[in-house]
């Protein structure tokens, strides 16, 4: 924001106060409350109002004129949050009554970490990350709204490594804020990063709350010593003050933020987890957004894996779903667990649905423990509380007499709150009404017999109004006046109301408080004294009822984590529950979980396309690293070529299908195959069923995947050099027990360097890291990887050509397939008639050998003259040089035979007329033995041919 002009500096009154008070923050807005109105002024006010829409006036003060933007108080709330959802923060400051009249202090800075007014189920959260060496980082991830509290440390071999594992777990929490610590503060590069690859704003929190002595007292006293050290996260060695803690660095930083900021929510974090990343399966940001896990590649929701499986009736339910996807885990046990409960719920489908009917009541018992400790619940809110809670033990009832349930992990779920807590807490809050008003102030919000003193106030006034509500026939009888009515308004107060026609009748005890165009208003020292009596009554209970119901909210809050583990239980029910429905309505099964690392599916299908196509089912086999003899496979930089050695170390035995090289024509559904392959593995290691006929799923430790060109342009990158960072990231990640997807991986380049590049990463992948590999090619060269190393199979997906028509058969077979069938692509894609024929044309040439004339073209240049008309020119492509050999050189007639000019015929070179480098040159391509010299030394050598034969 600009700086204060002199004009602002002057500025007295109202608007002084505004930008005195703005001078404290470095929030990117004030709004302040005056009276009924909450006010932006200056700048603020005209970007403000641009942004939401507002209307602008203008405030004098000093003789300058201020433009000036308001909303009521009441209304706040939306305007905040859709400034906040834009990345800005905003200051509020709030008006309080102080002796000798008002005055305003800023209470709170809400963020987009820290926005408590959210209404979307998703999970909101406030990140930290502290650096302590280049390897070694703490990231801390908070939701206000849940009270979420979560640690890890994150290291990795280089410092590399170390910030691609933060990324990748920033993209699984996906941040609305990031809190970047001293260190990587000053790191343009991994600031940029964040801004690139998050939707995340950036906060520079105060340096000195990073600070490990500060860090651990912070976090000590919010969790308490026990906590951190059930949770690994014991100082008592010593090893925070060696700055040795990242985790609680972090954790204090956050607490200090939300402290900071006013969020007020701190007891709401009542429990601080800290998690390892070996738990979960390594999922980079990169798989996470080509597997469409919670958006498709366009950013759409509909469409996602999370959209297509999620079932669930509650907003914990969705967003506990939506985590484990992007979480998936690596303990049998856990998936277990979870598999039983969705078997179990598959299972019965009548219990099922009494469950969910059930829960389909529940509110969200996080986000209200929030708001209980924020303090901004209402008397709604804590009956909500109240309808929850009411609901653990009707759910639990319908677990207890379900006999395939009862036995099931379900019946551990449902008895692991405290039920007795919550029983108690449930009767505590049968004091509220049962319909109680949206306000705190006016009463009306407890049952009777709640408070004595509340129950006669309420007796007194009933009484009073019972009095009022028959004074008018009480004076009517007494005075004879028909036309008489008792009423009360703002201005008057109670009155008696008579008609002119009758005031004659009115007695002496009438005061005459108006008159109106056809009636008179009077009132009486009686109804005076009511009236005062009923006011101080009405007071009173709207005090009274203030302060019990702050005792009620607060005893609420106290119990945060009761709410928050009843929330828990019924939010996992109705996630098993989702899983369940859809496993059922699409024929899943439940995967058998491994640590063999196998992976074979009988008739999978992909989990999306499924939904929307008549889907051919397909199978895969894979052997896991632990099933082959163990052999060293300890990931070296250096990527030998072929050898017999490699051979008997590498990925296993004969026949082994450790790497699938996957061809078949574009579109026949190539990466719909081993997207599938990877789907299925991430939802069984979710605990889900799995789209299969049957399927035994060895538990991987990551997935990985290099998938299609995504729109990089856009961030200016070029395509091909982030497909070689993905790579990159893959080749140094991924272990023998991971599964890694490489789909036309070197596509973004020359076709030869792209060859070379793929050839290479397969014998690395094969030969040294030994992971399950489906790697999807049009380069048919590397099918002949399958005879030369071992654990590397070829399968194709089938099409069948008759009568030039390609049909897509969709299953996949072993062996390669030859062809690529790209022009009946472009033909289905509408290309021009002439230009598919001449493409067919070109192709056979090419693939014969043959001269192949430019049509159109000037001799030797290959093309630019248009029309055609001229005679043909002749030229050959030269595959080896990727040249053009045109005019006279070409040779040949056009009309069939071998070309003699290409580099690699070797045959028909006559050493007889060439100088002697060129019959060396010649001689050297002859001995060659193309069967044990890999591509990228084949290059070098054609490098130096071409080298020698030019000089
Ligand atoms: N098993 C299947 N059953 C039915 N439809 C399928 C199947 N597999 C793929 N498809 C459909 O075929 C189309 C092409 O699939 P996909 O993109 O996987 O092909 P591809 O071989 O990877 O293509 P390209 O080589 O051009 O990238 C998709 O629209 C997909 O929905």
């Amino acid at each position: 924001m600009a700086a204060v002009s002199e004009a602002d500096a002057e500025a007295t009154g109202i608007v002084g106060e505004f930008l005195s008070l703005k001078a404290e923050t470095d929030a990117d807005f004030l709004v302040m409350q005056v009276g009924d109105f909450y006010e932006f002024f200056g700048e603020d006010a005209e970007t403000v109002a641009d942004l939401l829409d507002l209307k602008v006036s203008q405030k004098s003060s000093h003789g300058s004129n201020y433009p000036m933007a308001g909303v009521p108080v009441d209304k706040l709330t939306p305007h905040l949050k859709q400034l906040v959802e834009r990345g800005y923060r905003v200051a509020i400051a709030d008006q309080y009554e102080t002796d000798d009249g008002h005055a305003r202090e800023i209470t709170r800075v809400v963020t987009p970490g820290t926005l408590l007014e959210t209404t979307d189920a998703d999970a909101q959260y406030l990140a930290a990350v502290v650096r302590v060496s280049p390897e070694r980082y703490g990231l801390g991830v908070a939701d206000v709204t849940t009270g979420r509290f979560l640690v890890t440390e994150v290291t990795g071999e280089d410092a590399d490594a170390a910030t691609d594992r933060v990324f990748t777990e920033l993209y699984r929490f996906d941040p609305a804020e990031v809190l970047p610590g001293p260190e990587v503060r000053n790191d343009d590069a991994f600031l940029d990063r964040i801004r690139e690859r998050t939707d995340a704003t950036l906060t520079l929190h105060q340096a000195d709350a990073f600070a490990p002595g500060r860090a651990t007292h912070e976090t000590k006293a919010q969790f308490g010593q026990e906590t951190l050290a059930s949770v690994g996260l014991d100082d008592t060695a010593g090893a925070s003050r060696r700055n040795e803690n990242p985790q609680v660095q972090a954790a204090g930083a956050l607490l200090s933020y939300v402290e900071e900021t006013g969020t007020g929510v701190k007891a709401s974090m009542t429990r601080l987890q800290s998690y390892e990343g070996d738990d979960h399966v390594s999922l980079d940001a990169t798989t996470q957004r080509n597997l469409e896990l919670t958006e498709t590649m366009q950013g759409d929701r509909d469409g996602s894996l999370f959209d297509t499986i999620d079932h669930t009736v509650t907003s914990p339910g969705k967003r506990l779903l939506k985590e484990w996807l992007q979480r998936p885990r690596q303990d049998l046990p856990t998936l277990r667990r979870r598999g039983d409960g969705v078997a179990a719920f598959a299972d019965s489908a009548l219990a099922r649905e009494t469950v969910r009917e059930t829960l389909d009541g529940a509110y969200d018992l996080e986000r209200l423990a929030s708001k209980a400790a924020h303090g901004s619940a209402d008397a709604r809110d804590l009956l909500r509380v109240r309808e929850t809670l009411a609901l653990l033990p009707e759910v639990a009832d319908a677990v207890a007499s379900d006999p395939t349930l009862s036995e099931s992990p379900l019946a551990e779920i449902v008895t692991r709150p405290d039920r007795e807590a919550a029983a108690a807490l449930r009767d505590e809050l049968d004091a509220l009404a049962d319909d109680p008003p949206g306000t705190v102030t006016e009463g009306g919000l407890f049952r009777r017999g709640y408070d004595d003193e509340l129950d006669e106030i309420i007796d007194r006034h009933e009484e009073a109004e019972e009095w009022l509500a028959t004074l008018d026939d009480r004076e009517k009888r007494k005075t004879g006046i028909g036309h008489l009515q008792v009423d009360r308004n703002k201005t008057d107060g109670y009155y008696i109301q008579v008609g002119n026609s009758e005031t004659g009748k009115v007695p002496d005890r009438y005061d005459r408080l108006k008159s109106l165009k056809n009636s008179e208003r009077y009132t009486t020292d009686e109804l005076d004294e009511r009236e005062r009596q009923i006011f101080r009554l009405e007071e009173r209970r709207g005090e009274l009822e203030y302060e019990l119901f702050g005792d009620l909210r607060e005893g609420v809050a106290e119990r945060a984590d009761l709410l928050q583990s009843v929330g828990r239980a019924l939010a996992e029910l109705d996630a098993l529950a989702s899983l369940a429905v859809h496993a059922v309505e699409n024929d899943w099964v439940r995967p058998e979980l491994t640590e063999s690392g196998d992976l074979r599916i009988d008739a999978g299908r992909h989990p999306v396309v499924e939904r929307t196509t008549e889907f051919v089912p397909n199978d895969l086999r894979m052997d896991g690293a632990r099933a082959s003899s163990s052999s060293d496979r300890t990931a070296s930089s250096s990527a030998p070529a072929t050898s017999p050695s490699d051979r008997e170390s590498a990925a296993g035995r004969d026949g082994e299908r450790r790497f699938l090289v996957v061809t078949g024509p574009n579109m026949s559904g190539k990466s719909t195959y081993m997207r599938q392959a990877a789907l299925i593995t991430l939802l069984a290691q979710i605990g889900s069923f799995v789209p299969a006929d049957a399927a035994e799923v060895g538990v991987v430790d990551g997935i990985y995947t290099r998938v299609g060109a995504l729109d990089e342009l856009a961030q200016g990158r070029s395509t091909f050099m982030v497909e070689m960072q993905e790579l990159s990231n893959i080749l140094h990640s991924a272990t023998e027990d991971s599964l890694v997807i490489l789909d036309e991986v070197g596509r973004g380049t020359a076709t030869y360097d792209g060859i070379s590049i793929a050839w290479a990463a397969t014998e690395y992948l094969a030969n040294q890291v030994g992971s399950k590999t489906l790697f999807a090619t049009h380069y048919h060269e590397l099918t002949s990887l399958a005879d030369r190393l071992p654990g590397v199979q070829n399968v194709h997906i089938a099409a069948d050509e008759s009568d030039g028509d390609v049909t897509f058969l969709r299953t996949v077979e072993d062996g390669p397939t030859n062809r690529s069938y790209g022009i009946h692509v472009a033909d289905l894609a509408g290309v021009p008639e002439p230009v598919v024929e001449r493409s067919r044309d070109v192709l056979r040439r090419l693939r014969e050998d043959e001269a192949i004339d430019v049509r159109g073209g000037q001799s030797g240049d290959g093309g630019g003259q248009r029309g055609g008309e001229s005679d043909p020119q002749q030229v050959v492509f030269d595959l080896g040089s990727g040249q053009f050999r045109g005019g006279d050189d070409a040779g040949g007639d056009g009309a069939g035979g071998s070309d003699d000019a290409g580099s690699v015929d070797v045959e028909s070179v006559d050493t007889q007329s060439v100088d002697p480098e060129t019959e060396a040159v010649a001689e050297a391509v002859k001995d060659t033995d193309l069967s044990d010299t890999s591509p990228i030394e084949l290059m070098n050598r054609v490098q130096e041919w071409q080298e020698r034969l030019r000089e």
